[in-house]
């Protein structure tokens, strides 16, 4: 079916009053960056709804897209027809049919804004509701939850049609909460950490920290992977890769076995936090969870947190790897992430950590290595990139590889 527009409904903005604004325009701004590649659409964030019209664009593409913008409730695609009612039925029967299955019940609901219009809302509700009762066989209508509802709003500039009602991500729109730094690994956890706090309206700078050679560059790729993956929930991410060899070499050789995780962990939190504070972003977020490994527990987090004032947040922090995997598949992030590449933390980490560190030892060993000239290091050996929605930089590394060999 060729549609006209896609209406689509704001989710929580709408009860943020003064924030309001703010926030349509943000979606109006990541719901063009989201579609850009599609030339011709047309879109205008208005006060209690944005428009997307298509001008002769496929909808299906357009409609997967919206799917994973952040801020919207639902949507439904809309057929919009001069005011001939003759039309009209024509068009609302072949919407039912496209829907109806056998057992099926609908219901008709207008709104009538032009008062001028010659039929009145109860009028357009009995003749469109006959059309569909005398044209399909077996339909029967249903006031309360129907399974089809078909929309027909009679507004000053034309006839508009929907049948369908498709679920948005929810959400607020990326941006409207501020900026972060996420630590990313390539594991399961971060990049669906990340996806929550993308969730809330925060826009993330990844942070990833490599040791060649002790990780691989395919490792590195993995990890870009999974951020391109979350990028289509933001538009474009910038990933800040930093060399972190020399600090867990250091920190091996001086450091007790006991402490070496909590110290490297320190390490990655401090340089984290210095990013971050350089880039502008309000806080860190990381995919640890209460519980899980040895660095998870709170003796733990706090002798970690003890380097930055800084706000840490763990939006996995009380659930359960189930419920994480679940969000990891549906974000599609999981099958990437148990790809088996080595994690630098993995790698340094002791057979056995001090699961309930505690903070003046640790304070203590670390006086161990020079914290300010391994952290200067670090910084001075940044790259950045921006990475985008469907890139692949896995693949890229195996033509590497190939031409190599
Ligand atoms: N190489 C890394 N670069 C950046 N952050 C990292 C790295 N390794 C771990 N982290 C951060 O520390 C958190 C805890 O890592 P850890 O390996 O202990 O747990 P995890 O539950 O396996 O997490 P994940 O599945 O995200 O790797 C990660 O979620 C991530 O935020």
């Amino acid at each position: 079916m060729q549609y006209s527009e896609i209406m689509v409904r704001y989710g929580e903005l709408s009860t943020k009053g003064k924030n309001r604004k703010d926030f349509i325009r943000q979606l109006g701004r990541n719901v063009k960056r989201s579609l850009h590649e599609f030339e011709g659409l047309e879109i205008r964030a208005q006060h209690d709804r944005l428009h997307v019209a298509l001008n002769g664009v496929d909808s299906a593409p357009v409609i997967e897209r919206l799917k994973g913008v952040f801020g919207i409730e639902n949507f439904s695609p809309v057929i919009k027809l001069e005011k001939d009612f003759e039309a009209v039925k024509a068009t609302a029967l072949t919407m039912i049919q496209a829907q109806y299955k056998p057992g099926m019940t609908f219901k008709i609901n207008t709104k009538r804004q032009d008062h001028h219009f010659e039929f009145d809302t109860n009028q357009i509700n009995d003749k469109l509701g006959g059309h569909i009762l005398r044209n399909i066989p077996g339909i029967d209508v249903k006031m309360k939850q129907p399974d089809i509802t078909l929309r027909v709003e009679v507004r000053l500039n034309g006839i508009f049609l929907s049948s369908e009602t498709i679920p948005g991500a929810g959400g607020l729109p990326v941006g409207t909460g501020g900026k972060a730094a996420m630590m990313i690994s390539g594991g399961i956890d971060s990049p669906v950490a990340a996806y929550l706090g993308m969730k809330r309206g925060v826009k993330l700078d990844m942070v990833h920290f490599f040791s060649p050679p002790y990780t691989s560059e395919q490792a590195l790729a993995k990890t870009k992977d999974l951020t391109s993956k979350i990028a289509g929930y933001a538009g474009s991410i910038q990933f800040v890769q930093v060399p972190f060899t020399k600090v867990q070499e250091t920190i091996k050789e001086k450091v007790p076995e006991g402490y070496l995780m909590t110290i490297q962990r320190r390490m990655m939190l401090r340089i984290t936090a210095a990013i971050a504070l350089a880039r502008g972003d309000k806080g860190v977020f990381t995919g640890e969870s209460l519980g899980q490994v040895a660095s998870q527990t709170l003796e733990s987090m706090m002798a970690i947190n003890d380097v930055t004032t800084m706000p840490v947040l763990r939006p996995l922090v009380s659930m359960d790897k189930t419920e994480i995997i679940r969000i990891a598949e549906q974000i599609d992030t999981y099958d990437l992430s148990i790809l088996p590449f080595e994690d630098c933390c993995t790698i340094f980490t002791p057979p056995a950590p001090k699961t309930r560190p505690d903070l003046e030892k640790t304070r203590n060993f670390e006086k161990l290595i020079d914290v300010e000239g391994l952290m200067q290091e670090a910084l001075d050996g940044i790259t950045v990139t921006e990475i985008k929605p469907g890139e692949n930089y896995m693949n890229q590394q195996e033509e590497v590889f190939a031409e190599l060999l």
